[in-house]
């Protein structure tokens, strides 16, 4: 990694997809731009299909500036997988490497499930579907992280002794959750307000929260 390598997040005035890859630069300690599109501006920007614009024309994007060259990428999973290996946060043998992803997947599907209750319109769906939130989905997710920081981490860490994108995310998808449901949706689930408090106890990952622009949704 070249030592002037620079980082563009691009995605819209909220956490959404965007929010991991700020968190991966974040924790690394980087300054990088934070670029945060209204929808009418993404319109243009996608309308135009010029340099800037994404190959899947959809947002989050990465845009790295590296020896010269720059390059734009997408995919949430693909951009955070590619800054976690770059910055040491990808585990340190196949046997991690597997682990880190599979929490990514976990947490995705959460986060996923998520969405589609923000997104639901009908009211008496939502509350089904919240329903199930709470008491199925937060449940694997606590049992999920009970079982692989018991057997895989070390000091609170999902994996390993150090932070890597499993943690991240898992912050992340229990951050939103927060954001959308409230706190005491966790009260019955010690495990993620535990890791949660882990990851928030980072000082670079305190001070992204506390400098964060405030979402917009
Ligand atoms: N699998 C993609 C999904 C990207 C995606 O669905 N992006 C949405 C916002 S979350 C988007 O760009 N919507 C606006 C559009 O398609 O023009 C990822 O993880 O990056």
């Amino acid at each position: 990694m070249s030592k002037d390598a620079t980082y563009k997040v691009t995605y819209f005035p909220g956490k959404g997809g965007g929010e991991i890859l700020r968190l991966v630069l974040s924790a690394k300690g980087l300054k990088f731009e934070d670029v945060r599109l209204p929808r009418e501006e993404w319109m243009k920007v996608k309308a135009a299909d010029g340099p800037g614009c994404p190959p899947t024309k959809q947002l989050p994007s990465l845009t790295v500036n590296e020896n010269g060259k720059e390059t734009v990428l997408a995919q949430s999973g693909a951009c955070a997988r590619f800054l976690a290996m770059k910055f040491g946060f990808f585990g340190s043998s196949p046997e991690e490497m597997v682990i880190v992803d599979e929490a990514y997947e976990t947490a995705m599907d959460v986060q996923r499930e998520l969405f589609k209750i923000v997104f639901q319109q009908d009211q008496g769906e939502k509350a089904k579907l919240t329903e199930e939130f709470k008491t199925v989905s937060l449940k694997r997710l606590e049992d999920y992280v009970k079982n692989r920081s018991d057997t895989y981490g070390q000091d609170g860490y999902l994996v390993g002794k150090s932070t890597t994108l499993a943690d991240l995310q898992l912050y992340n998808v229990i951050d939103q959750t927060i954001d959308r449901l409230g706190a005491d949706v966790f009260a019955p689930y010690p495990e993620l307000k535990k890791h949660m408090e882990k990851v928030k106890s980072d000082p670079k990952i305190a001070k992204w929260t506390k400098e964060m622009p405030p979402p917009q949704f």
